[in-house]
């Protein structure tokens, strides 16, 4: 089988909260007639840049147009020398390898028959947990808001919830309070996630004072600045909750086993750059004796799909993990959504073959915006993923 030529489409789809997220729709076509799909997910991150589109798909039309898909390490070589790791959790080189990388398994499993999950293990599980994100509150008229989230949710079925926090201590700690007053065992806040945004230190104190409302608590994450491997360790060391990281590069991940930074690997395909990478992480994180969770950038169905095939197999995927994105967009650009029951993310059926994706042409016609340029966004929206203007 031959790559004959590869199409973008940048979709912009909203989410509840208004915040609009840009993302590529991939297809890989061949000379066999069957198209894999890929979705670079969610470019909609600081910094504030952005590829051309056109540009960058004649860039890989150069680097895939006549290779065999079958050849995935070959071309994830070629890619990653095209779009090279950074050091760097939003680093769109990965989204945009990830959105190529999942193409090419979808493209090769459909050839071969299979589902992708039969492609990366097999299947050791049929469904995953996951919990729903509760955003980041900076006024405590917030807290409200989220408490009702909550209550639609639960009422969905999702019983498990993230929590960010770090940038109001005191609404976190009335968020956590009114929780535990008004659901007590029947929902649990899997984990506090500080994106970074503490010392590890100021991280340190805010865990004891907001663990004191600990419902069902499984792991703090990121609870010190990006790459300061030594901080995650100081901190691992001093709470007895597990500690959780994202992984966006084999070198950082390198040094987070060296430091034994963390228990929890947080890997998604978008950061560390597609479903090979991501498989790769897990494996280091399971000779390394560490668990790895599911993260996400909250993708479409199509980017979710893909983890939910990744998911089915990781013998070390030990917690409950994130991916939750169709269940956060007011729509999807996909004939047959990523399924939901009780909290779990269900994996594709293994008689469909591919990702088990098929895209709606009018869905994304319907969301189709001309290009990834930002317009008018605010850092704390970026950070946060909301369209709320108060400052
Ligand atoms: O665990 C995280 O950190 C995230 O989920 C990051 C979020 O910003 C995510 O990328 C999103 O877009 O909501
Ligand atoms: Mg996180
Ligand atoms: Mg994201």
């Amino acid at each position: 089988m031959k790559i004959t030529d590869i199409n973008l489409t940048v979709v912009g789809v909203p989410r509840h909260t208004g915040f609009i997220n840009k993302h590529i729709i991939v297809k890989v076509s061949s000379n066999e007639g069957l198209v894999g799909i890929g979705e670079m997910s969610d470019f909609s991150h600081l910094p504030r840049y952005a590829p051309d589109v056109e540009d960058l798909k004649n860039v890989l039309k150069s680097v895939l147009v006549g290779e065999n898909p079958f050849d995935i390490m070959k071309l994830n070589k070629e890619l990653a020398g095209n779009f090279p790791e950074a050091m760097y959790y939003y680093e769109k080189g990965s989204f945009i390898r990830n959105g190529i990388d999942a193409a090419l398994h979808d493209l090769c499993a459909k050839y071969l028959g299979i589902s992708v999950a039969d492609m990366l293990g097999g299947r050791i599980r049929e469904k995953i947990k996951v919990c729903y994100p509760i955003f980041r509150m900076r006024f405590m008229e917030e807290v409200e808001e989220n408490v009702e989230v909550v209550r639609k949710r639960l009422n969905q079925g999702f019983d498990v919830f993230r929590l960010y926090v770090g940038k109001n201590l005191d609404a976190d700690e009335a968020f956590l309070d009114a929780v535990k007053r008004e659901f007590g065992n029947q929902v649990k806040i899997k984990s506090l996630d500080f994106s970074h945004l503490l010392d590890w230190k100021t991280a340190l104190k805010a865990v004891k004072r907001l663990t004191k409302y600990d419902l069902g608590l499984e792991m703090i994450e990121s609870p010190a600045h990006a790459n300061d491997h030594e901080g995650f360790h100081h901190i691992r060391m001093r709470t007895d909750y597990p500690i959780s990281e994202h992984v966006w590069s084999t070198r950082q991940q390198y040094e987070m086993i060296k430091h034994d930074s963390v228990d929890i690997f947080n890997v998604s395909p978008v950061f560390i750059g597609g479903l090979t990478a991501a498989k790769r992480a897990a494996a280091a994180a399971e000779v390394a004796g560490k668990s790895v969770i599911l993260g996400t950038t909250q993708e479409l169905s199509i980017g979710t799909a893909a983890m939910a095939h990744l998911g089915a197999a990781l013998v070390n995927l030990t917690y409950t993990s994130d991916p939750t994105g169709p269940e956060l967009y007011i729509g999807d650009v996909v004939k047959n959504r990523v399924q939901y029951k009780d909290g779990y993310l269900h994996i594709p059926e293994r008689g469909i073959t591919g990702l088990g994706i098929e895209l709606d042409e009018e869905l994304i016609e319907t969301y189709r915006v001309d290009d990834l340029r930002w317009g008018e966004v605010s850092v704390h929206q970026l950070q946060d993923r909301t369209a709320q203007t108060k400052i």
